[in-house]
């Protein structure tokens, strides 16, 4: 049955929040479900803090926040998650804010999601969904950009069920979820199911020319070192600091959603290529995970991960494990043979007493962190010289002799080693005493076979 035009306007209107320009940003509340009994998800993260998250989250979209809190749930209720009381209650503080929407910072079935819009009489949007929002915002390669049309497409297509009929009405289509009338679903989500399939054949042409790209960067074999961290560790700010680039760094969650490539010079003359790459978030759904897995393509295949993380933040412990395991289910090895190396950037120092930093600095030699402050640019050069040793091996002192056939070999030398002694012997071979880092050293043994 081919849809009539009342439905492919229906489907048009998936629209996002931020799309609605409307002169006042939305009234929203922002609710965190916790359960009381059960195991949480998380127990590394107490409650205030995935308050602060989600409300920071939230903030990141243009909304205004007039109410937020943590619910407490004894058990999840299938239809609404809350318990009846709850939503009740939660109804009469919707309406007496006068919100439009609800952003619950859990994730909610559509059923769920359905109900508690017609109980709240408002938008209901969860993490995922509000993730995406934020996601939409920011996205501005045309990569960037139909990765989140396709990840937001495929977040509706779960959830065509019925649910905004009555609000679509009151305030004449303004959801970003379409399919106003039960008996459109089916025609909805067809017309989805073809964007999608449109959206991923684009999606193809644009990765084929930027695996294009990467297959010519290939042809100068320059290590990859990809900047990875819990959204706001300061990975933007530390990669402007060490490339000298005034790429924004704003307080502004998922600034960079897009990868973002620049060369740096290593201090005994290594070239790299310096990545920094999305924010990672807790409970980022395994599908979006996905979405953003050709962004994160410049990660797995880095030759060097560096975790940077907010030391500052209470929190940081549970958000490197979390960062932990998306690198895990992207599939970085951090483990065995043909496994990632990762240094762990422990950022924001000049947040943290001195003698924390102290300690931590005293703990340099066991771990493989490096404190940093990416602001004011304290541990940055030990940061860079732990990058070289870690690509490059030590720098090591060698006596070395050039035969008059390996001539060529002496500009190379110079520009990789540091000579400290030349002797021109009468045979017209060259004896130097050089310093050269282990790979450089490696190198040479190969060019000199050949
Ligand atoms: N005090 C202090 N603030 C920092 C430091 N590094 C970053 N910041 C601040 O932390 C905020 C987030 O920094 P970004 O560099 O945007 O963080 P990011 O990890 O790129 O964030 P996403 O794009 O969300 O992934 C900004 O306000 C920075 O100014 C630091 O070393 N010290």
């Amino acid at each position: 049955m081919k849809p009539d035009k009342g439905q492919e306007q229906a489907a048009r209107n998936t629209r996002t929040v931020s799309a609605e320009r409307r002169d006042e940003p939305s009234r929203a509340v922002v609710l965190v479900p916790i359960q009381r009994t059960g195991v949480s998800d998380n127990p590394l993260r107490s409650s205030e803090s995935k308050l602060a998250e989600a409300v920071g989250l939230a903030g990141a979209i243009d909304i205004e926040i007039v109410h937020s809190a943590i619910c407490w749930l004894n058990n999840i209720t299938p239809a609404t998650l809350f318990g009846s009381g709850k939503v009740e209650e939660l109804a009469g503080i919707v309406q007496s804010m006068e919100a439009e929407l609800v952003i619950v910072d859990h994730a909610l079935t559509p059923v769920q999601q359905r109900n508690l819009e017609k109980a709240w009489k408002a938008k209901v949007i969860d993490r995922t969904g509000l993730i995406l929002e934020i996601f939409g915002q920011r996205a501005s390669t045309r990569e960037g950009v139909l990765q989140v049309q396709l990840a937001h497409l495929n977040y509706q297509k779960g959830r065509l069920v019925r649910s905004w009929t009555h609000l679509e009405r009151q305030r004449g289509s303004t959801g970003f979820i379409g399919g106003p009338g039960e008996t459109q679903i089916e025609a909805d989500r067809r017309i989805l199911q073809d964007k999608i399939v449109k959206l991923e054949k684009e999606l193809e042409q644009v990765r084929r020319t930027r695996t294009l790209h990467r297959s010519k960067r290939k042809k100068v074999p320059h290590p990859v070192v990809a900047l990875v961290g819990y959204t706001n560790a300061g990975k933007s700010t530390l990669f402007n600091t060490l490339t000298g680039a005034t790429v924004r760094a704003k307080d502004m969650l998922f600034a960079t959603l897009d990868p973002t490539l620049r060369r740096l010079t290593l201090p005994h003359g290594r070239m790299v290529i310096l990545s920094d790459t999305v924010g990672f978030i807790s409970d980022l759904p395994t599908h979006l995970v996905a979405a953003f897995r050709a962004t994160l393509e410049e990660v797995l295949e880095a030759d060097l991960i560096l975790h940077v993380r907010d030391m500052s933040d209470p929190d940081n412990a549970a958000q490197a494990a979390d960062v932990t395991r998306i690198l895990h289910e992207l599939g970085v090895r951090d483990e065995g043979e043909g496994s990632t190396k990762i240094i762990e950037v422990w950022n924001k120092i000049d947040l943290l007493p001195y003698e924390t930093v102290e300690s931590m600095e005293a703990r340099r030699e066991e771990t493989t962190a490096v404190p940093v402050s990416a602001t004011t640019g304290q541990g940055v050069e030990f940061l860079l010289e732990t990058i070289e040793l870690t690509l490059s091996g030590r720098l090591i002192n060698r006596d070395i002799t050039i035969g008059v056939n390996d001539m060529s070999q002496l500009n190379w030398l110079y520009e990789h080693a540091k000579v400290h002694s030349r002797e021109d012997r009468e045979d017209g071979s060259v004896a130097l005493n050089l310093d050269i880092t282990e790979h450089d050293m490696s190198d040479l043994q190969r060019r000199l076979a050949h």
